[in-house]
């Protein structure tokens, strides 16, 4: 049985907090800090750590087949999959809100307690029909994979759920929120059964972790 750990980190904004974390508790990957690398596995024989660098939404994927150990996500992700995954941390960076969100204009004349039918744009349908769901409403969904601010401004649908943390975006596309759906952070998963195979470095990492995880919500940028 292999005694090596290995990480299954986001590629995006998330990966430089999640090393920063782990670097706290001793781990690190310098193999990662080659300029221009398109490398996509990172080792530190010495500490016989391994980071994989994944698109985020394919971070619980990895770590639910045990191709990974340990995985760094944000709950939006985790929310939307349902995977079967042990969460025991919350890191409490990457921290955004989903959102329900319309354009300005609409708002003036919008009551969300009177919506009995919608069309909505997201990344995020499961979340989206849940929550929709427990409200009552009934919602046509339309899958988008970026960009959702776009879709009311184009008639492609009144609303879209999407993430939010300065604001910039629906501020730049003449958009409000108009519901909060849940707060995010990032979360550390894991594979149950590298739990229980690996039970002592995991166990470390995790009881490691804990008491440095800050009460203050880092705003990501
Ligand atoms: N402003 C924000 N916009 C999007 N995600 C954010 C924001 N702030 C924090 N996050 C968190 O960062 C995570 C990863 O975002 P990132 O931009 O790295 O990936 P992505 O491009 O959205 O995903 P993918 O590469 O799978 O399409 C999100 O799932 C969310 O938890
Ligand atoms: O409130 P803000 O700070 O402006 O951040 C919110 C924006 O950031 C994310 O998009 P991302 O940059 O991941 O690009 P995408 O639209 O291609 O998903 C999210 O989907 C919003 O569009």
């Amino acid at each position: 049985m292999s005694d090596w750990i290995t990480f299954a980190l986001p590629k995006g904004r998330i990966m430089q907090d999640s090393m920063e974390l782990f670097g706290k508790i001793g781990i690190s990957c310098p193999e990662m800090n080659e300029k221009g690398t398109r490398k996509l596995v990172f080792e530190n024989k010495e500490q016989k750590v391994r980071v994989m660098a994944v698109r985020a939404t394919d971070v619980p994927t990895y770590v639910e087949y045990g191709c990974a150990d340990i995985g760094v996500v944000g709950k939006d992700t985790l929310l939307e999959q349902g995977k079967d995954l042990y969460e025991p941390l919350d890191l409490k960076f990457g921290y955004c809100r989903l959102v329900v969100a319309e354009p300005k204009a609409l708002q003036a004349d919008d009551d969300p307690t009177n919506w009995s039918n919608i069309r909505v744009a997201t990344k995020y349908p499961n979340v989206t029909e849940r929550y929709f769901a427990s409200k009552g409403v009934q919602v046509e969904l339309i899958k988008l994979y970026g960009s959702i601010e776009l879709a009311p401004l184009v008639g492609l649908s009144e609303r879209i759920v999407d993430l939010v943390s300065t604001g910039g975006t629906l501020k730049a596309n003449n958009m409000v929120e108009v519901e909060t759906i849940a707060e995010i952070t990032s979360r550390l998963i894991v594979n149950r059964a590298s739990l229980k195979t690996k039970h002592k470095r995991i166990s470390e990492i995790i009881d490691g972790l804990e008491p440095l995880i800050g009460d203050d919500v880092k705003i990501s940028m």
